[in-house]
This record gives structure tokens, C-alpha cells and sequence, in this order.
């Protein structure tokens, strides 16, 4: 074994630095007397914080300084919140693995109520993400929705300064992050839908390093890959960033995977819904024909395309 430790490039939020970590330790423990450190890092995610992330454009957002410090070699992994990464990568990287999902549902997180339905008329919830707006009108059209940006401990901080009556969060965040008691009720699949990969956690590489590969093999969970190929697959068919409305959750059977998606109109709050079920085999099968479904039923005309 080398004696050069393995760098894993990581933004600095907490969340991200925790997912690092993970990643570290599962390696440490996967290969005794492996070194691994961290080599933390600001990407333009993080820096422009004024705006939704829909406004600022662009794929990859919260990826590309950690490429380019892969390309450079000053890192020889990424990790990743695997919502995060682009249906597409650029060329030159791979996922070389991804971990077992945890919870996958939102979390309706409020100082004064215990749930969405409890809310009073016109109150006011955060989120700047198009697809919790969407699902949000759809269930209350009165709410008033208003943005909120920054990472976790951001967000959890205008709530308690009482600019929101509630938000809403991943709940794989705050649970990783020991916030799991701010959780006062979960918006979770079928009914309400993830984002495509939320709460799976990535590793990205630069292509064809087999060393690199090789040892993060034991990290890899073949049936979260499975159900995230279906949701990210759904996603690309619909043109594919995590800026668009787009929902999407997978879920494997004994026999067969199920995969349910939606398209919304944050504005309007209409939602197109669909669901199939297919072959574990073909996840990505599933997903484009998920999309073009949709697409069929009106959502090109929802994504303004
Ligand atoms: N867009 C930010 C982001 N990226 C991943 C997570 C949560 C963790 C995960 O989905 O793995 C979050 C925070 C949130 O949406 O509340």
C-alpha cells in the first residue's frame, strides 16, 4: 500500500465536512493503516448566496472547484451530496461510488407548528428550492413562500430569528448534522418527492484511476446505485439540473423497481405526477420512459421548453 495519504477535496459546510468525514472513516476502517485527509475547499455555490440557485445557473455548481482540484491532483476523490451533482458529469470524471441512502424525505422544520397542514393561512415558509415550492402550493395554494438560501445552519438560524414560520430541509442533513430533534414532521415519498439523489452521498474521481476505484469499492451500495440510475435518469429526460421543479424517488422491491416522479409549476403549483415499475435491471430504462411520459403530458410546457 502507498504511504501517500488519500485527499478527498470537500466544501466547508458542516454538512459537506461531515459527509467528508464519513467517507474517511469508512475508508480507514475498510483498509487498516490507509491515510486519509481531508482537503477543504469554497466553491461558487457557496459564495453567492443572495440569489436561488435556479437565478445563478449553471450545472455543477457545488463542483467544480473540487474537479479541478482532482485534475490538478491536489485531491484524489470528491465527495458529494449526490443531489448536487449534474445528471451529466464533465468528461474526464466518473462516480466511482455511491454509499447507502439514508432518509430520504424532506423535513417540515417550524418553532410553532408540528406539520404543513397546521399551519394558519398566509403563513410563511423557506425554501428557494423550484421543487419544495411546487409541492408546497400544491398542498396550501395560500402560503406565502419566500427564499431562503445558505447551508443548514444558515437556514435553521432565520427560522429561529423568526423571519419563516417553518421551512423546509433534507432530513438526511440535519440527521447527519445530530439536528434530527428540529425535525417536527416528514414530507416523504410517494406522497411528497425528494430530489433526484437526495440523501446519497457520492464519490467522484478522476476516470480511469483503478487504484483509486479499487479502494472505495467496499463504500459502494449497489441497491441505493440502482434507485438513484432510475430518479437521476428520470431527471435527465426532462433536461436535467437540480434547479428544475423535478421530483423523483425510487424504491426497490423483492421483484421489481418503482419508480415515481413529478414535474411542477412553482408558480402555479400544478404538479404532473407519474409512477411506473420496472426491471431492477434497466434503471435507467425506467427513468427516461418516466420522463417521456411526462414530457407527453404537458411538462415540456411546464419546463418551458
Ligand atoms: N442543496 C443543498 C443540499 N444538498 C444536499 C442536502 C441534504 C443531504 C442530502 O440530500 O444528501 C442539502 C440540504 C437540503 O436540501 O436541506
Amino acid at each position: 500500500m502507498s504511504s501517500l495519504p488519500l485527499r478527498i477535496a470537500t466544501r466547508q459546510s458542516a454538512l459537506a465536512l461531515w459527509q467528508a468525514e464519513h467517507v474517511a472513516q469508512r475508508l480507514r476502517a475498510a483498509h487498516p493503516g490507509l491515510a486519509v485527509e481531508l482537503v477543504p475547499m469554497t466553491t461558487r455555490g457557496d459564495q453567492v448566496l443572495d440569489r436561488p440557485l435556479a437565478e445563478i445557473g449553471g450545472k455543477g455548481l457545488f463542483l467544480k472547484e473540487l474537479e479541478v482540484a482532482l485534475l490538478q491532483q491536489r485531491a484524489d476523490i470528491a465527495v458529494h451530496s449526490l443531489k448536487d451533482v449534474p445528471a451529466a458529469l464533465e468528461p474526464g470524471f466518473a462516480l466511482i461510488a455511491i454509499l447507502a441512502r439514508a432518509d430520504a424525505a424532506d423535513a417540515f422544520v417550524s418553532n410553532t407548528h408540528a406539520a404543513l397542514l397546521d399551519l394558519p393561512r398566509r403563513a410563511r415558509v423557506g425554501t428557494s428550492s423550484l421543487r419544495r415550492q411546487a409541492q408546497l402550493r400544491a398542498l396550501r395554494p395560500d402560503l406565502e413562500l419566500l427564499d431562503l438560501r445558505g447551508n443548514v445552519n444558515t437556514r435553521l438560524a432565520r427560522l429561529d430569528g423568526g423571519h419563516y414560520d417553518a421551512i423546509v430541509l433534507a432530513a438526511a442533513g440535519l440527521e447527519r448534522l445530530g439536528l434530527a430533534a428540529r425535525i417536527r414532521s416528514r414530507l416523504a415519498a410517494p406522497d411528497w418527492l425528494p430530489a433526484p439523489g437526495q440523501a446519497a452521498i457520492a464519490v467522484e474521481a478522476r476516470a480511469g484511476d483503478t487504484r483509486i476505484s479499487a479502494l472505495l469499492a467496499p463504500l459502494h451500495d449497489a441497491e441505493t446505485d440502482v434507485v438513484v440510475r432510475a430518479e437521476r435518469a428520470f431527471n435527465a429526460a426532462l433536461g436535467g439540473s437540480c434547479t428544475l421543479p423535478v421530483g423523483a424517488w425510487a424504491v426497490l422491491g423483492e421483484h421489481e423497481l418503482h419508480l415515481y416522479g413529478l414535474v411542477g409549476d412553482a408558480v402555479r403549483g400544478t404538479l404532473l405526477r407519474a409512477d411506473l415499475a420496472g426491471t431492477a435491471q434497466a434503471p435507467e430504462a425506467l427513468g427516461q420512459l418516466l420522463g417521456a411520459m411526462l414530457l407527453r403530458e404537458g411538462a415540456a410546457a411546464l419546463l418551458g421548453q
